[in-house]
């Protein structure tokens, strides 16, 4: 008798893998076409990592002596990796419906912004509301993502701006992290607004000497696991000499750097994120093609937020140039309460309509190369042996059903 597995999907009419060659992202040519088994089955052992995926009589054969605690028939299905979010803002009280309104009316982003509304309105109540409360709405967030295919997504604070509440923020993030099934990169996002009564620079100070530090001697206990961290830069909140003092502060305590840079005015964001080797850079509609050109240089991976130049109806971010110079392009939701949308498939729909991504970039941006954005593409992004058993079934023989 052979051993127990904790999975057999058998018999699948496609696997997706996405790569299979140990790629950490995939890039130019290497997205015409991702890797795919015709009639392939994989097996999930008991520690949740990919044990053996390949042609179906092959595994049938391997594993014929072997136990599985469950056996799941995939004929006629396809198989994909889990989806990856590598944008979103999912901790916050209080709804921004009544904001909806206003941008209908004419109002931009920034109007609101400046008026007291958007984040710092966001900011006002969850300040107010208990970790409790946070964690409830959160946890049926992360269940709607989960729902839609997400298995792995980053997180963002940031709607404390003072530490007491980052904090309140960073220790829900960690109990989902603890309790929860899905994948959590947690971001420090202290600088996604400037806090009322202070100026970038005030605001800058005390984050590299009172949160980073707070941060840092948290993570030595082991009390909050922080992986990023992200400043909003962009004219009338961080300037770029703020943003990189913040993001060089975090990186030497360790944290990765995955900002908002370029969104709605043109900031040279792109390239200091090459310059502070950022991990990635998010948003970019105003990017320049000089910081499109450090980018690929830099391996700094894009991810793209079609949910954001939808809403807000800002120019699309030029992913076909992106992808043309060879930038690692990525997705994320953005989900946050400015932008409600949970489902990745529903950003890669709109990442192929209106940024003109072909589906096979579609399917690479919120798999592969969203995990190298988050600086998980070792574990996570593809189904191969030795990787996180995070996987979805669709009852499609096709995979592009997910994105069409
Ligand atoms: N641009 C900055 N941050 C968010 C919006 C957050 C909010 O409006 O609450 C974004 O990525 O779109
Ligand atoms: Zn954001």
């Amino acid at each position: 008798m052979g051993g127990g597995h904790r999975l057999l999907l058998e018999n699948a009419r496609q696997v997706v893998l996405v790569c299979a060659r140990g790629e950490r992202f995939l890039a130019r040519d290497a997205l015409r076409s991702l890797a795919v088994l015709e009639g392939a089955s994989l097996v999930v052992g008991t520690d949740g990592f990919i044990k053996a995926v390949g042609p179906a009589d092959a595994i049938q054969k391997q594993f014929s002596e072997e136990t599985f605690e469950e056996r799941i028939d995939c004929s006629g299905k396809c198989i994909l990796p889990g989806l990856v979010d590598a944008h979103s803002h999912p901790v916050w009280a209080g709804e921004r419906v009544h904001e909806f309104a206003m941008k209908l009316a004419g109002a931009t982003y920034m109007d609101i912004h400046q008026a007291g509304g958007g984040i710092n309105f966001t900011v006002e109540r969850t300040r107010q509301a208990s970790e409790d409360e946070l964690f409830s709405s959160f946890q049926q967030r992360l269940q709607c993502m989960m729902r839609a295919g997400t298995t792995l997504v980053e997180c963002k604070s940031g709607y404390g701006l003072d530490l007491e509440t980052e904090l309140k923020m960073l220790r829900v993030i960690e109990r989902a992290r603890r309790e929860l099934d899905i994948g959590i990169s947690a971001t420090y996002c202290g600088a996604h607004s400037v806090p009322k009564g202070k100026t970038a620079k005030e605001a800058a100070d005390d984050i590299v000497n009172n949160h980073i530090p707070k941060l840092k001697e948290l993570g030595r206990n082991g009390e909050i696991h922080v992986d990023n961290i992200d400043v909003f830069c962009e004219k009338g909140v961080f300037d770029l000499d703020s943003t990189r003092r913040i993001l060089q502060s975090g990186k030497d305590t360790g944290l990765q750097i995955n900002f908002h840079g370029d969104e709605l005015h043109p900031m040279k964001a792109a390239e200091l994120g090459a310059e502070l080797g950022a991990q990635a850079i998010s948003h970019l509609e105003e990017v320049s093609d000089e910081g499109i050109a450090a980018m690929a240089t830099a391996r700094c991976s894009a991810v793209l937020l079609p949910t954001t130049a939808y809403m807000l109806r800002l120019k699309q971010p030029r992913a076909r140039k992106m992808l043309e110079e060879g930038v690692i392009v990525a997705l994320g939701s953005d989900f946050n309460p400015n932008a409600y949308c949970f489902s990745m498939p529903m950003v890669m729909h709109l990442a192929c309509v209106n940024m003109r991504m072909s589906m096979p970039e579609a399917l690479a941006a919120a798999t592969i190369n969203a995990a190298y954005a988050l600086g998980k593409s070792h574990s996570h992004g593809s189904l191969e042996v030795g990787k996180q058993g995070d996987l979805i079934i669709i009852n499609s023989s096709r995979p592009h059903a997910l994105c069409s």
